[in-house]
This record gives C-alpha cells, sequence and structure tokens, in this order.
C-alpha cells in the first residue's frame, strides 16, 4: 500500500524534518527533540479547553484533538507533534465499552479473562476511525514542514487493561492468562495487535509520517515469555504499517534485560527508558537509532542539574548512528512547561556535537 500522493511525506514535506532524518539514521545538523506525552496534561492551555471535560470525549472531537496536538508545538518548538489520543481509542471504537477516570487511566465495565470473553471482543471497523482520520487531517494542515507522529498501545499493554480492567501495576491476571490457557491469550493479543494495527494505519494514511508502539508495561515480562508470547503479536501491529514506508519507533519501559530483542519485532528506531544509558544501549544494539532518554525526574531539579544530565544523555547518544531527543518515559503532568521548552532550545543550541 502506498502513502497517498498529498501525504506530507510523500509530497517532501516532512522528509528532510531532523527528526525523519534522524530515524532513517542520518545525522542533521539540529538533533531532534520531542517529548512522550507532551500533548496534555502538563498545559495550562490544555486545561483550559479540556475544563473538566471528558477525556474520550476529547480525544473523538477532531477539532479539539488536532488543537491540543498543536499547543505544545506552538509552545516548545519541539521537532514533532504528536497525536493526541489514548491506547484505549481503538478499543473504544471498536465498540468495547471503556472510560478513563481522570488520575487513574482506563478502566473497563467488563474484564477479558476467558475464552469466551474473547470470543465475544467485536471486530473493529476501520470506517468507525474517521474521527481519527478527520483529527489526523486537521493536524497535518497546519503543521508545515514538522512531521507528526501517530502511535498505538503495543499489543501487551493494551491486553493488560483489557485483563485487569484498569491499571495495573504487576498485571498478575494478565500474566496467569498468558500461561494458563496460551490459545486463548494468543487470539486476545492477535485482536490487540489488530486494533491497534487499524489506529497506526488510519493516523499513516491521514498524514501521519512516523508512529510509535508504547509498551509500557512490557518490562514486567520474563525474557522468555516476552519473547515466545508477546514479541510475535507487536510484530504483528508494526507490521500493519511496514509497507507504507515510514520510520516506526518502539518503545518499553523496564526493558533493559529485552533490549536486543526489541529491534527483531520491525520498528527503526528504539525508545530506551531512563535506566539504560544511551551509548550502553548502542553497545547493545549495534546499527539502531535510538531515542530517549532524559530521566524525567530531573525536569524538577535546579537548571544546571537539568542541564548537566540533558548534555550527558546528547554525548551517550552520539554512540548511536542517531539519536531522537525525548524523556525516559511521559511528561509527569506536574512538570513546569517552561522546563521542557528549556530542554528543546538547549539541545537545538548545541547542534550535533560529536
Ligand atoms: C499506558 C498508556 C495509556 N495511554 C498511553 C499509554 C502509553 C504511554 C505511557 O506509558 O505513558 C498513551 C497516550 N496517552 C495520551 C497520549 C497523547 C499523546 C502524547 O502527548 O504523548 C499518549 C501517547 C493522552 C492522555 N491519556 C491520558 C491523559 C490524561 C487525561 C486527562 O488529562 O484527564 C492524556 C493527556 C489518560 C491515561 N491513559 C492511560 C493512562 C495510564 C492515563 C493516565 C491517567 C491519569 O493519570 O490521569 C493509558
Amino acid at each position: 500500500m502506498p502513502l497517498p500522493a498529498d501525504h506530507p511525506l510523500a509530497d517532501g514535506r516532512t522528509g528532510s524534518s531532523a527528526l525523519i532524518q534522524a530515524a532513517r539514521g542520518a545525522r542533521p545538523p539540529v538533533r531532534p527533540v520531542w517529548f512522550m506525552r507532551q500533548a496534555g496534561r502538563s498545559l495550562p492551555e490544555y486545561r483550559e479547553l479540556r475544563a473538566g471535560g471528558d477525556m474520550l470525549a476529547a480525544c473523538l472531537n477532531p477539532e479539539m484533538a488536532a488543537e491540543i496536538t498543536l499547543q505544545p508545538v506552538r509552545r516548545h518548538g519541539v521537532d514533532a507533534a504528536v497525536y493526541f489520543s489514548d491506547i484505549v481509542v481503538p478499543v473504544l471504537l471498536a465498540g468495547v465499552a471503556v472510560q478513563i477516570v481522570p488520575g487513574r487511566g482506563p478502566v473497563f465495565d467488563e474484564p477479558v479473562r476467558s475464552a469466551a470473553d474473547v470470543a465475544r471482543l467485536p471486530r473493529l471497523d476501520p470506517d468507525a476511525l474517521a474521527p481519527i482520520s478527520d483529527a489526523v487531517a486537521r493536524v497535518v494542515a497546519e503543521l508545515g514542514d514538522t512531521p507528526l507522529i501517530g502511535f498505538g498501545g503495543a499489543p501487551y499493554t493494551l491486553a493488560s487493561y483489557l485483563v485487569e480492567g484498569g491499571p495495573s501495576k504487576e498485571q498478575l491476571q494478565t500474566r496467569a492468562l498468558m500461561h494458563s490457557d496460551p490459545a486463548t491469550w494468543a487470539a486476545l493479543l492477535d485482536w490487540c495487535a489488530d486494533v491497534t494495527g487499524a489506529f497506526l494505519q488510519a493516523q499513516v494514511l491521514a498524514g501521519a509520517s512516523a508512529v510509535q508502539l508504547f509498551d509500557s508495561w512490557a518490562g514486567s515480562l520474563s525474557r522468555s515469555d516476552y519473547e515466545r508470547s508477546v514479541l510475535p503479536h507487536s510484530k504483528r501491529a508494526l507490521d500493519a504499517v511496514a509497507d507504507l514506508g515510514i520510520p516506526r519507533i518502539h518503545f518499553g519501559v523496564g526493558t533493559a534485560h529485552l533490549l536486543d530483542l526489541l529491534p527483531t519485532a520491525g520498528a527503526d528506531v528504539i525508545g530506551i527508558d531512563w535506566r539504560v544509558p544511551l551509548d550502553e544501549a548502542a553497545r547493545r544494539l549495534p546499527g539502531v537509532v535510538l531515542q530517549g532518554n532524559i530521566d524525567p525526574a530531573l525536569l524538577f531539579a535546579p537548571a544546571e542539574v537539568l542541564d548537566r544530565h540533558v548534555a550527558d544523555v546528547l554525548r551517550r547518544g552520539d554512540a548511536a548512528p542517531a539519536h531522537i531527543v525525548n524523556l525516559g518515559h511521559g511528561v509527569p503532568p506536574d512538570a513546569d512547561p517552561g522546563v521542557l521548552t528549556h530542554i528543546v532550545e538547549f539541545v537545538h543550541a548545541q547542534g550535533l556535537g560529536g
């Protein structure tokens, strides 16, 4: 499947941007920087626009979702936008009842735990993704040569919300299901991969120039469980956009023990959390473009401590073929937006270094 001729990557708008260059392994004059979870909670203009309104309703309102996506680009001058939505949006659009509870996260009316529960999961009608395509088209019409990153939840992370019925630190029911009923598990993860795959595809076809697959909970898996029961499904989700020719980023939290496995799912760029220094990651992933990995905790440290840390991240990032600067996980809701703007200015002022 080719990109539409008027897609920003097909018509030349975003191809020479720092983000796309770096994702393809080149070293642009200035290192690209964006922040996971930049679209939302830490910005006063976001809070004002949302004004207590429902999160998922905001995601399904194309005008509002487009505006929220653009807010951090205007404010911080980041090198990419990330589409304002949530990993559970395509699940909701498939017809599964879910809410996002403020301060908690996605909560499902009925957890999915048995073979019958999985068999009942509805098929996602691609037409249901129209509000996504609409919002993305509005965003890219405003972005010019700044690329939009689309995203989706990796099958394990998504499945953990469905099985637990909500956020869970240890995902005990999820991992119990993986071991007790491998066939049901595989069917559930394939369903999640297909829902995320369709979500990614809709965003790319409407104008996203790159995608990121978030596997926030992958770190709780053993290496063998990850390799056998999760990785093939993450690959299935990434495969949904493989032939569109856009860079694919794969990010997980707490994945030090899984690092060398991650690129085998098919992504071009691997996102590293703050626990593994980028030069060590580069040694363990030769030839792989890296993204990360400013410790989000340092957003709360004095300016000179933060600057020293960011300079260290840049220096270590030089060990990779190319480096996309980001945090090691999402922007905390109480972060000072001024600190994020400062990081963008600091990174751009450094040039490429090394
Ligand atoms: C696990 C996960 C979720 N959603 C997401 C993940 C994976 C990324 C990660 O590990 O951080 C991904 C996500 N969620 C959101 C984005 C938007 C784009 C971005 O700025 O990166 C992205 C990429 C918006 C959001 N998603 C959510 C908000 C907050 C809702 C609000 O403002 O009321 C935003 C802006 C809600 C949400 N949705 C989810 C959680 C855990 C929460 C937090 C609940 C809370 O603390 O209030 C599920």
